[in-house]
């Protein structure tokens, strides 16, 4: 069974989305730990009433990003995690770090990227940009985390159409719930199953029936 780290620094309905997905065995796999680094993240409340291991540790409790990362790749390796699950967290990673775990990070982003990613890029930050450019689709996308800020190898992505009478809340919350706790589960079950290939850039499917019932189908 697959061992999953989870970072989040707020709300946790991701988090959520795949501790449900596991509870109903739709992924085989252990959540170990869920760390932030928001003391305040409600995330860490429903890790606990989950009994799930349950971590602060921030960067300001670290001289510098270097020794926040070491500690971070110790206390991983430590556990024998398989894949971080990034779940609305909000630290850029270091090459270093993302080199520790390479095709074994992935992350869910609020906007069909490459469009609307980015530093800065992040919660609502998202939805109000993309209103205000007046683009007729958007929705999340999964992918592999490098270097970069969110220009990893894209798994998986699913569009929504933004209504002319959309604010940011509306659209977060129709994102959310009509494509990130959908896809998300999805990508972290084919991740456990070994059923991603990553070649360069790009990213084979080899379950395409899993792809066709959640209409994720791309071919
Ligand atoms: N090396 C990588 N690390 C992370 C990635 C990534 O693609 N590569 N994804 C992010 C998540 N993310 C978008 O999906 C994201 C998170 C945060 C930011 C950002 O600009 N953060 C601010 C600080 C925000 C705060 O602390 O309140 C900043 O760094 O100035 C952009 C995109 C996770 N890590
Ligand atoms: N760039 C990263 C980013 O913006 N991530 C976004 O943060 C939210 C976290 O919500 P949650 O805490 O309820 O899962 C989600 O919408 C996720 O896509």
């Amino acid at each position: 069974m697959k061992k999953l780290a989870v970072f989040v620094s707020g709300s946790g309905s991701n988090l959520q989305a795949i501790i449900d997905a596991i509870k109903n065995g739709e992924i085989c796999a252990q959540i170990s730990c869920v760390i932030s680094n928001k003391k305040d993240a409600y995330a860490l409340e429903r890790a606990r009433q989950n009994r799930i291991e349950a971590y602060y540790i921030s960067k300001k409790d670290f001289p510098n990003e270097i020794e926040y990362e070491k500690y971070l790749v110790n206390f991983l390796k430590s556990r024998e995690i398989d894949y971080i699950i990034l779940a609305g967290f909000l630290y850029i990673f270091s090459e270093y770090f993302v080199e520790e775990f390479k095709n074994r990070i992935v992350n869910i982003h609020p906007s069909l990227l490459p469009a609307f990613g980015g530093k800065g890029m992040y919660g609502l930050n998202v939805h109000k940009s993309v209103i205000e450019y007046g683009v007729k689709v958007t929705g999340a996308t999964v992918h592999f985390v490098d270097s970069t800020t969110d220009g990893g190898p894209i798994i998986l992505q699913k569009a929504i159409y933004v209504r002319d009478d959309d604010t940011p809340e509306s659209l977060q919350k129709r994102v959310l719930e009509e494509v990130e706790w959908k896809i998300y589960p999805v990508a972290i079950k084919l991740l456990c199953e070994d059923k991603i290939e990553v070649i360069g850039r790009k990213v084979i499917i080899k379950d395409k029936e899993i792809l066709k019932r959640w209409e994720l189908r791309h071919d």
